[in-house]
Formats: C-alpha cells, sequence, structure tokens
C-alpha cells in the first residue's frame, strides 16, 4: 500500500484515509497525532511566514536607508563641485579684477596706481637699505597735433605702439607703465642716475625710429625725458617732482632729448 518513494506525509494521508482502517486501534492515537503534527507544522509555518516578512521588511529598511544615504552623499559631493568651481570663479574674477585696477586698459601697461604703489615701495626699500634707484618721465612730443591732424583714434595707437616699445626696451628688473594722458613713468631700481639715464637713451632713441602706419601715411612720434635719481630723505613725489622739472626743461630745450635732475646739495 504504502510506495518507498512517497514522502511520510503522504502515506500517512493515504493510511488515515482510508475507511478500512477505522477499525485499527491505532488509528484514532494516530489521526490525532497527525492532526497535532499539521497544526504544529501549520503555526511553525504562520511563524516562520511572520519572521521572512520580519526579515524582508527590515532588509528594506536597510536598503532604503543606504540608498537614503548614497543619494546624500551623491548631493554632498555635487554641492563640492559646485562650490570648488565657484571659488575657481571668484579667484579668477578677483585676478581679474586685481589687473583690471592696475592695468591701463588701452596700453595694458601697469597704471598710475601700480607705479605709486612699486615708487612708495622702491623708496622704503632705498631708505632702508640705502640702495639707489632712479625714476623717468616720458612725454610725447607734440601729442596734440599728432591727435589734431590724424585723429584720437590714431592718437590711441601711437600710444600703443610707444608702449610696446618700453614694455620691449626696459629691463628685467625695471618697470614702465602709463602715469596719465601721453606720459609714461619708468621706475629703473638698483640704478644711478648715469646708468639710467643710459637705457632712457636707448629707448627714447627706440621710439624715435618707430613709424606707425594708417593707410598710406605713416606717422613718427619723439619724446622728452627728465630723469631723476632718489635722494636720501626724499619721498616718493619729491623725486617724482624732481623727474618733472627734468621733463620740463626737456621740453624747453627742443624735446626729444633727455635732461637729469639736479642733485640736491
Ligand atoms: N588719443 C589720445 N590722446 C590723449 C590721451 N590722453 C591725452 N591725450 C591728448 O594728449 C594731448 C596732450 O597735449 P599737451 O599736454 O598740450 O602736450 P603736447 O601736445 O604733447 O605737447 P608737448 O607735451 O609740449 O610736447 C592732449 O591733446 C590730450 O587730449 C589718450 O588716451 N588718447
Amino acid at each position: 500500500m504504502t510506495g518507498t518513494n512517497k514522502s511520510l506525509e503522504e502515506q500517512l494521508e493515504e493510511l488515515l484515509g482510508d475507511d478500512a482502517n477505522r477499525s485499527n486501534p491505532l488509528y484514532a492515537p494516530l489521526e490525532n497525532l497527525w492532526a497535532t503534527h499539521r497544526d504544529l507544522a501549520r503555526r511553525i509555518d504562520r511563524i516562520s511566514r511572520i519572521s521572512d516578512a520580519y526579515q524582508s521588511l527590515t532588509k528594506e529598511k536597510e536598503q532604503s536607508l543606504t540608498e537614503r544615504i548614497n543619494k546624500q552623499l551623491r548631493q554632498l559631493s555635487k554641492v563640492a563641485r559646485i562650490s570648488d568651481h565657484y571659488q575657481k570663479m571668484m579667484h579668477d574674477l578677483n585676478l581679474a579684477l586685481r589687473e583690471a585696477s592696475n592695468h591701463d586698459p588701452l596700453t595694458g601697461l601697469g597704471n598710475r596706481r601700480l607705479l605709486l604703489e612699486r615708487l612708495k615701495e622702491e623708496t622704503e626699500r632705498a631708505r632702508r637699505y640705502s640702495r639707489p634707484f632712479s625714476i623717468a618721465m616720458l612725454d610725447i612730443d607734440r601729442f596734440k597735433s599728432i591727435n589734431d591732424e590724424h585723429g584720437h583714434e590714431l592718437g590711441d595707437q601711437v600710444l600703443v605702439e610707444v608702449s610696446r616699445v618700453l614694455d620691449a626696451e626696459v629691463r628685467e628688473q625695471d618697470l614702465c607703465g602709463r602715469w596719465g594722458g601721453e606720459e609714461f613713468l619708468v621706475l629703473l631700481p638698483e640704478t644711478g642716475l648715469e646708468k639710467a639715464a643710459q637705457v632712457m637713451e636707448r629707448i627714447r632713441s627706440a621710439i624715435a625710429g618707430l613709424v606707425v602706419r594708417i593707410g598710406e601715411d605713416t606717422i613718427s612720434a619723439t619724446t622728452s625725458i627728465g630723469v631723476a635719481e632718489y635722494q636720501p630723505g626724499f619721498s616718493y613725489s619729491d623725486t617724482i617732482n624732481q623727474a618733472d622739472v627734468a621733463l620740463l626743461l626737456a621740453k624747453r630745450s627742443g624735446r626729444d632729448r633727455i635732461e637729469l635732475a639736479v642733485a640736491a646739495s
């Protein structure tokens, strides 16, 4: 009656389902035992389903917590990237602002503000370490008539060309900048009057040889230059005044020349 490949449960079901076995004295206890077993199995099944459900709920919670943390991490790294980007932008903007506040937009040379800053520093250095320095004030001759004859735009072009010569001719340690209008200032650290005069003579000659072309027309320009050396006890503006006086002398003496400031005795 019982096949060997049948499970114990199947065999019992078959035994208890067969009415012929009811008269067997073991039938009732076996039926009871089977009922108890099935009840127990149902309970175990329920408990394990509850446990499974609880486990998957916990797993789900864990998963969603991990997902939430990952999402927050992704958002944080995005915010960090954006913040880095803005910091770089601010840095570049600051550099551009500093560059703009220190440079002349037409010629690209340092402006009066930068020149004054460096001049003050150089005066302090000269005072402290007893080191020489000189400055040269350079002015384009009869610039008004260049503007009047050829127009303001061309006047601007001459300013740019003169700036290029200046920038190319000054030495590494020197600083040249636009003092204002058609006037330029060259700062020559570690340089006495005589040496400064040599450098400026080279610059004067290079500018005199400059030819600015406009279509068929050509323009040339000359410059007058006043050179002054820092004197002990001088303020930076005293040195500027001395260079200005020398420049005025150069203008009055016929232009296209260099005059040196007379050292205070
Ligand atoms: N094109 C142009 N002209 C300028 C600029 N700044 C100043 N100027 C002109 O430069 C001229 C300077 O003229 P003045 O100060 O009379 O001197 P100058 O004609 O050079 O004569 P001297 O200095 O005596 O040789 C003025 O006409 C200004 O308008 C500029 O940025 N561009």
